[in-house]
C-alpha cells in the first residue's frame, strides 16, 4: 500500500470479521441430515464509536464502506443520527462496533452532542477538497472538549482522497493540525476507493483496546461500559435515530 496511506503516529493493527454473527454448518448425526442451530459466539466486549464532523465530508460513506462494504454516489444528508453495527475480531477477542454516523449540519447539534458522551472512538472528518471542513475543525474539538469522554481516541480523517485533483488541503496541513492535539492519530482516506477505511477502524480499536485491561473479571466487566447491553444504546431522553436513505 501507498505509504500516503498509512496511519501516522502509532503502530499496531489486527484482522477483522466483517459478519455480524458466525453461520453454524449443518450437522450429521446416525446416517441422516440434521442442521442444529449452532448460536453464534457471544461478543467479548461492545464499543462505541462516533463519527463527527461537517456536512458532506463523507461520515456516511466512510461508515457504510466500512460496515457494508458500499458506497453511495449521491447521498442525502444525515438527519439527525443514524448508526450501524460490525463485529471485528482483533487480539482473540470478539468485538462488536456500534458505529454513530452525525448529521454534520449545525442545527443537529443538539441532539448529536449527546452521543458523544458514551464513544470510545472518535472519527473526526474533513474533506482535503473543502476548506471550510478543514476550517470547521476547531469548532468540532469544541465540541468533543465538551460533550466527549476524555479517554476517547481521537482520529482525523481527511476524506475524498481518490479527489487528489481537486486537492485543497494538504497533508501536512491534516498531520499539523493533529499534532496539536494530544494522542491524536491522523489519516488520509478515501470512502469512494476504499483507502483506509478498514485501517481506520481497525486502528482506532485496536488504540482503544491498548487503553483498557482485557483480561478484567466478568464481574467487573459486567458493571463496565464494555460489557454487552441491549442495542443500540440511545442516550436518554432522545428519540430513536432518525434513519437516513439514499
Ligand atoms: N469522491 C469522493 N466522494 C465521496 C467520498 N466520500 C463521500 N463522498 C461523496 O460525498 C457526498 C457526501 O457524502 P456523505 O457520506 O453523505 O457525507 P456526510 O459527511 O455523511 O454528510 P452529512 O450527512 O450531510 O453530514 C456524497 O455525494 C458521497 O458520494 C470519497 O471518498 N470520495
Amino acid at each position: 500500500m501507498d505509504s500516503r496511506y498509512d496511519i501516522q503516529r502509532r503502530g499496531g493493527g489486527g484482522s477483522m470479521n466483517s459478519g455480524s454473527s458466525a453461520k453454524g454448518s449443518p450437522a450429521l448425526t446416525g446416517g441422516q441430515s440434521r442442521r442444529r442451530k449452532i448460536p453464534p459466539r457471544p461478543a467479548d466486549y461492545k464499543l462505541q464509536i462516533i463519527i463527527i464532523g461537517s456536512r458532506g465530508v463523507g461520515k456516511t460513506s466512510l461508515m457504510e464502506r466500512f460496515t457494508d462494504d458500499t458506497f453511495c454516489e449521491a447521498c442525502k444528508s444525515t438527519v439527525g443520527v443514524d448508526f450501524k453495527i460490525k463485529t471485528v475480531d482483533l487480539r482473540g477477542k470478539k468485538i462488536r462496533l456500534q458505529i454513530w454516523d452525525t448529521a454534520g449540519q449545525e442545527r443537529f447539534n443538539s441532539i448529536t452532542s449527546a452521543y458523544y458522551r458514551g464513544a470510545k472512538g472518535i472519527v473526526l472528518v474533513y474533506d482535503i477538497t473543502k476548506e471550510e471542513t478543514f476550517d470547521d475543525l476547531p469548532k468540532w474539538m469544541k465540541m468533543i472538549d465538551k460533550y466527549a469522554s476524555e479517554d476517547a481516541e481521537l482520529l482525523l480523517v481527511g476524506n475524498k482522497l481518490d479527489c487528489e485533483t481537486d486537492r485543497i488541503i494538504t497533508r501536512q496541513q491534516g498531520e499539523r493540525f493533529s499534532s496539536r492535539i494530544s494522542g491524536m492519530r491522523f489519516c488520509e482516506a478515501s470512502a469512494k476507493d476504499n483507502f483506509n477505511v478498514d485501517e481506520i477502524f481497525l486502528k482506532l480499536v485496536d488504540d482503544i483496546l491498548n487503553k483498557m485491561p482485557l483480561e478484567v473479571p466478568s464481574k467487573a466487566l459486567s458493571n463496565s461500559i464494555l460489557s454487552l447491553q441491549p442495542e443500540p444504546e440511545v442516550p436518554p431522553e432522545l428519540p430513536p435515530p432518525r434513519l437516513r436513505c439514499c
